[in-house]
């Protein structure tokens, strides 16, 4: 058994400071069982704790870090950036530099704004649409998570989902009232809403492939069908990318899929590791926005410099290798999937693998998980064991069922071999 004493030390001290020893729920492995490891530090596919442990890392700091943790040229730019001040609450260049990149990532944002957060993305795009079509209830999805703002907190994913607090306490009724949450790859249920609500949805927002509930597909024409019935009925359409931006395509959901959104909202790995968000799209509706429009809108550190350089680090270093990266992406991430799904099968054990590009979910079950109560029907338990059992092999996977696994260019096929023999073991230690 691996040394976990320091990281236990560490842990009673952030129980004393930190509600439940975290900054974000999901950091706590409530669901999973097991006392989750403090990180010391990280290099390219591997965490090392505070022990000195190893680990095989599978959750990218929970997306961003697709170019693997301390990539050189990330780092420097960083480095570079700081030593000019890390802040001027005042423009700079840096912005309109990523601001370019992502418009040629994402030719469809015509207009942009920088924030801190995925959070302040959707919430702030929630906002726009609202004004701009004077309407008040949004159409979200059960199971999909956008942050952490109150109108989006109903029915959410995440931790959320992991943790089993449907509508979080302290959001008003009159708040989530104005939310309806539907199913995912439903659009009849959409069909029905719009029916229900004639001229009162300002907006439907989704992840397009959604992750947070799992990673689950969208069926085929539901994308599609969802930009159709929001012209017709005059609502916006907000495709929230912060976790598949950059991540299954340069431009995301959008280009994989070729659809149009009026709204797009970014996060994640545009900030390189750095805390930065976007929303954007078409300039009708960003440009209501204060100071040119009326709808208000701001943040002390938007656009923070050092953000800035670890997403043109980033961002730019993707852009100009798509042709190597996305495909070995899609190699490596398929190779890991399934090889861990055939051990299961060898073992007997019911897995449904969904998985698109560098982001999947192993479902403990039989059936097709195409929307959230299918996914809240898979075996959490035998999830938790699977989880500790690779933990202890040195494999760290996002320590819930109701989340999707990710990896970067930096895992090859040592991280391969090595996750597979450890799901080898997992699976046998059970069927033993
Ligand atoms: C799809 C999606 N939207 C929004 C968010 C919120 O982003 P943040 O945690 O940066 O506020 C997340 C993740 O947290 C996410 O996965
Ligand atoms: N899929 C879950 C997230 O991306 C959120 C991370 C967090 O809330 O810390």
């Amino acid at each position: 058994m691996a040394v976990h004493e320091r990281s236990r030390q560490l842990q009673q001290r952030a129980e004393k400071l930190f509600p439940g020893g975290v900054n974000s729920p999901v950091r706590g492995f409530r669901s999973v069982g097991g006392e989750p490891p403090f990180v010391a530090r990280a290099e390219g596919a591997y965490l090392y704790d505070a022990d000195g442990n190893r680990y095989i890392d599978y959750f990218g700091s929970w997306g961003p870090m697709i170019l693997g943790h301390a990539f050189p040229p990330v780092v420097e730019a960083i480095e570079r950036a700081a030593r000019n001040s890390a802040s001027f609450g005042a423009s700079t260049g840096a912005e309109g530099d990523l601001g370019e990149l992502v418009q040629a990532c994402y030719p469809g944002i015509e207009k942009m704004r920088f924030v801190s957060s995925g959070t302040e993305a959707t919430m702030s795009a929630i906002r726009v649409a609202r004004a701009a079509t004077g309407r008040k209830r949004i159409i979200k999805f059960e199971g999909c998570y956008h942050g952490h703002s109150d109108g989006l907190l109903v029915k959410a994913g995440s931790g959320v989902a992991t943790l089993g607090i449907p509508g979080s306490a302290g959001v008003p009724e009159e708040v989530a009232s104005l939310t309806l949450a539907l199913p995912f790859n439903d659009l009849d249920a959409v069909v029905e809403a719009f029916e229900q609500y004639p001229g009162e949805i300002a907006a439907v927002i989704l992840e397009p492939v959604v992750g947070n509930a799992g990673c689950i597909p969208p069926g085929e024409g539901y994308l599609d069908g969802l930009r159709k019935l929001t012209s017709r009925h005059g609502a916006l359409f907000i495709v929230d990318e912060v976790m598949t931006g950059f991540r299954l395509a340069l431009g995301g959901v959008i280009e994989l899929y070729g659809i149009d959104a009026d709204l797009v909202t970014l996060g994640k790995i545009i900030g390189g590791g750095l805390p930065c968000g976007l929303f954007g799209g078409k300039r009708e509706f960003m440009d209501l926005l204060a100071p040119l429009g009326p709808v208000y809108q701001a943040g002390t550190l938007s656009g923070n410099p050092l953000a800035m350089a670890a997403g043109i680090a980033t961002v730019g270093y993707l852009r100009e290798h798509a042709v190597e990266v996305y495909p070995k992406l899609e190699e490596t991430s398929k190779a890991v999937a399934e090889g861990v799904a055939a051990e299961a099968a060898n073992a007997g054990i019911a897995i449904m693998t969904n998985r698109v590009g560098a982001m999947w979910t192993w479902f403990f079950g039989d059936s097709a998980v195409t929307n959230y109560s299918e996914a809240a029907r898979s075996d959490t338990a035998a999830f938790a064991a699977f989880h500790r059992s690779m933990l202890e092999s040195g494999v760290w996977l996002p320590p819930s069922q109701f989340e999707a696994a990710f990896l970067g260019t930096a895992h090859g096929q040592v991280e391969i071999e090595a996750t597979i023999a450890a799901a080898r073991a997992a699976f046998a230690a059970v069927t033993a």
